[in-house]
């Protein structure tokens, strides 16, 4: 069977949410078998969002999005299959934080059909194979939860943060592992994170989204060329990318210097505060003493269970 070219490919992909606040706007991304794209934006972005409609878990009716070409939201039972998503929310679900044996739930998502992956997996991710999912931390959790998401030999790998709370040891295994899976075979990754540290030999594409929008779209390889003074093969490269590639350049040294995306997140995440103006300064922002009325509604008195609910949890 051959595989579309395109590992992920959206087409002006736009998403509004019920209360009319924009998810996605007019998002257009083409991204080959093979490729590792790292999603930088700050907190509210859009990241998540895209991630999910990748996924086929959030259905948009404005544009498209063809996964190994083949779409998830409409019959795309090919596109889901071959799609793994990991998020942040698995954690919370109560059925991980029950008295269940980690070897149980390995096992009912197939840790039988692939014994080879999953004892790989079960070491590089530092899992004890006689923890119970009560008794674990929330780090032992998520390495749990993605022995369990990798273990299937997924095409399309959507990560939204999980790795957060892994150690720096795990972390680092997990990006090689990450990084070998789409050498040795077709499959792609996006990741989703905010902590750049070793990632800046990590991915083949960055992608920087604002406000639900792609602000650059960077080949990160070429890049990388081009700092090493390839210029004249860019002579073709729009004049957003040139000025891009300008900036890499810059960062490059540091980059190079710390293994770290941080330099260009950081200039990119600061570049976006800037255009949207500090929350102070906007004018249609909600004053706190505009919702008195709204706060004195709901909370009705001083019995109701929220109030409670976090005089009883307080810690200090
Ligand atoms: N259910 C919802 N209804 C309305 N707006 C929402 C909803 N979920 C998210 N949003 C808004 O959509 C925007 C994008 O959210 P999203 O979760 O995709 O951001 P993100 O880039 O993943 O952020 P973070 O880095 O904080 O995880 C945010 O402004 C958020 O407030």
């Amino acid at each position: 069977m051959t595989t579309p070219t395109l590992a992920i490919a959206t087409n002006h992909l736009s998403y509004k949410y019920a209360n009319g606040s924009t998810g996605l706007a007019d998002i257009t991304l083409q991204l080959p078998w093979g490729t590792r794209t790292l999603l930088i934006g700050s907190n509210g972005a859009g990241k998540s969002t895209l991630l999910k409609l990748l996924a086929g878990k959030t259905l948009s009716s404005i544009g498209e999005v063809l996964i190994g070409g083949h779409d998830p939201f409409r019959g795309g039972s090919d596109a889901t299959h071959i799609t793994t998503y990991l998020g942040t929310e698995w954690a919370s679900n109560p059925i991980v934080r029950r008295d269940i044996p980690v070897t149980v739930l390995i096992d009912s998502v197939g840790g039988s059909v692939f014994p080879e992956r999953r004892d790989l997996l079960v070491k590089l991710l530092d899992v004890d194979l006689r923890w119970r999912m009560h008794q674990v931390s929330d780090g032992e959790r998520r390495r749990v939860q993605l022995v369990m998401g990798l273990l299937k030999p997924w095409k399309v790998l959507l990560l939204d943060e999980v790795t957060v709370d892994l150690d720096v040891q795990v972390r680092y295994e997990l990006l090689d592992f990450l990084k070998q899976e789409t050498e040795e075979r077709e499959c792609s990754i996006i990741y989703a994170t905010h902590i750049f540290d070793g990632l800046g030999n990590w991915p083949t594409n960055v992608v920087h989204i604002q406000a639900g929008r792609v602000l650059k779209n960077l080949d990160y390889q070429k890049d990388i060329s081009f700092v090493d003074g390839s210029a004249d093969e860019k002579n073709g490269s729009s004049g957003d990318l040139q000025e891009s590639f300008k900036f890499i350049n810059e960062q490059q040294l540091l980059i190079n210097k710390i293994k770290s995306l941080h330099p260009l997140a950081l200039d990119w995440l600061v570049n976006d505060l800037s255009s949207r103006g500090t929350r102070v300064e906007d004018k249609n922002r909600v004053k706190w003493d505009d919702l008195k009325s709204q706060l004195e509604k709901f909370y009705d008195g001083s019995s109701d269970r929220i109030t409670e609910y976090f005089k009883r949890n307080r810690t200090s």
